[in-house]
């Protein structure tokens, strides 16, 4: 079938990014739909034209068997007695119905639709469309943002974005519902009933968003609320009973209640989502508490210079430039830690190998994939690519650090809304490698993008948020000197709001540092 190669070579060319069919945890993977869209469109457009070509060639059988009708005279009984007459018409008839028997079989409808099976496993699912509205309502508890910001009203960045439609706020409203967020899942229904109300068309009916709020309305405590909105579920339906079992349910309850609270929720978005989630983390993803443990005189303190890494011969000539980004513990940045061009092979050799990263679930000791990190991860050995060798060395290079125990370069990319929730990298459920190489005594983080909005690397215990910086290397210990594991590098990784995030991570190993970083009794960095 002439389409069939065509079908196929947009099957392989979209492979890499449709390995684990799941797109919405990877900015990169989602990229990936919009080449697989544009090449399935070509190869669907292909299909259509053969398709008509096909129609064609039925049309053409068609006119042959009326043809063969209409030389049939008035009185077939005795046309067909002629046995000449009687043999053209059967072989006539014949080749018509054997022609016909081809023309079917040509059908370009059964290789395109026998792949669609396949085929739909190269495409967003269900469970990426929730996973973006999880994203979305990750994003606007963090940067504390209603419906309204989220179209674009307070975020320059968003505001060339098609707003949600009323199906869609719906389906966001339902998801943050399935989520315990009330609150979220209310301002979204909310969101819906005002564009239907608007006029706007959509599956999703007034009736539906108003059972659905209604019910909300009256767990947030807003009973005039409830109230309202069941009336307007009743003057939709006036002979619904359970409205009118809710209706004189939330009378009673008001009546005994006596007191209540004329605050839309709207307006009280701010204090709740604040009570909710106010905790640091949070704060220094929106940039409010940055430094808020640093003295002035500290932060004077901090400085930037040119480093050799103490001398080593490879950075005598191109010394690297080093900054502090906190003093106790040490936290530092490396500028210029890896060219563009370097980034851009990582990028290529991962972007196949890239799978759903995993966290360790802590009753059953079971990997899964959790909204606590959303992103995709792959592992790169130095045999892969020199440029991988080459990092590894120049970590070492720098740090000084023996890096025969450390751990493969691990990859990630962020998706919509990805983030990684505050965690300690040495603490390592199920460490098999514990017992030969130590635990992960430091950390090099390599950031291989800049981030547009969010996205940064927060330390809530100190109040640091180091923004990523294409190309940049920040490093840390994770173990004090007398290899207990240092508490205060708790770390997180903000929601990504705007932007794709990629960073590389070593993790080093604490054998074979004995004598690069001495260990002390006391409980120091
Ligand atoms: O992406 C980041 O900013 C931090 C990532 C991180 O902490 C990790 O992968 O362990
Ligand atoms: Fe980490």
């Amino acid at each position: 079938m002439a389409q069939t190669p065509l079908i196929s070579s947009f099957f392989i060319s979209i492979m890499t990014y449709a390995i684990n069919a799941e797109f919405y945890s990877s900015m990169d993977h989602m990229t990936g739909l919009i080449f697989s869209k544009r090449e399935f469109i070509s190869s669907f457009k292909h299909y259509i034209r053969a398709e008509e070509t096909h129609v064609d060639k039925l049309k053409s059988c068609l006119q042959v068997f009326e043809k063969i009708s209409g030389e049939i005279p008035a009185d077939p009984e005795k046309h067909i007695s002629n046995p000449l007459t009687a043999y053209k018409f059967v072989r006539k008839l014949r080749s018509a119905w054997k022609t016909l028997e081809e023309v079917a079989q040509m059908s370009p409808s059964k290789g395109f639709l026998d792949a669609l099976p396949e085929k739909s496993q190269h495409f967003p699912g269900d469970k990426d469309i929730d996973g973006v509205a999880l994203g979305l309502l990750r994003l606007q508890e963090t940067y504390r943002l209603n419906p309204e910001r989220m179209r674009g009203g307070g975020l320059p960045k968003l505001r060339t974005l098609e707003p949600p439609d009323p199906d869609e706020s719906f389906h966001i409203a339902t998801m943050a519902h399935q989520k315990h967020k009330t609150l979220l899942a209310f301002l979204w229904g909310q969101d819906a009933l005002k564009q239907l109300d608007e006029g706007k068309t959509a599956v999703v009916t007034k009736k539906e968003v108003l059972y659905f709020l209604s019910p909300l309305a009256f767990q947030m405590g807003e009973l005039p609320l409830a109230l309202q909105l069941t009336e307007e579920l009743l003057k939709l339906d006036p002979y619904d009973f359970s409205v009118l079992h809710y209706l004189t349910y939330y009378q009673k309850v008001m009546q005994s209640v006596q007191r209540w609270n004329e605050t839309q929720p709207t307006a009280r978005l701010d204090t709740v989502m604040a009570d909710e989630n106010r905790n640091t983390y949070e704060a220094l993803c929106r940039g409010e508490a940055n430094g808020m443990q640093m003295t002035p005189r500290r932060q004077r303190a901090l400085s930037c210079r040119y480093s050799t890494g103490g001398g080593n011969p490879r950075l005598l000539y191109g010394p690297i430039k080093e900054e502090d980004e906190w003093d106790h513990p040490q936290i530092t940045r490396y500028h210029n830690f890896l060219s563009d061009k370097e980034i851009d092979t990582i990028k290529r050799l991962s972007r196949a190998k890239l799978r759903r990263a995993m966290v360790l679930d802590k009753e059953t000791g079971q990997k899964l994939a959790s909204e606590d990190r959303v992103s995709k991860s792959a592992w790169l050995s130095e045999e892969e690519d020199p440029v991988i060798s080459r990092v590894n060395q120049r970590i070492a290079d720098i740090v000084g650090l023996d890096m025969q125990t450390a751990e493969m370069l691990q990859i990630a990319n962020y998706g919509i809304g990805g983030q990684y929730e505050p965690h300690h990298d040495s603490k390592l459920a199920n460490d098999t490698e514990f017992v030969t190489v130590g635990g992960r005594i430091a950390t090099t983080l390599i950031y291989m993008t800049d981030v547009e909005v969010g996205g940064a690397t927060v330390f809530p215990i100190l109040g640091a948020a180091l923004k990523p910086q294409k190309g940049s290397a920040v490093f840390w210990y994770n173990l004090l000197k007398n290899g207990k594991e240092d508490d205060r590098t708790l770390h997180a990784a903000c929601p990504v709001f705007v932007g794709s995030k990629w960073v590389a991570n070593k993790w080093i190993r604490a054998r074979g540092q004995e004598f690069r970083r001495p260990c002390a009794l006391a409980e120091v960095d």
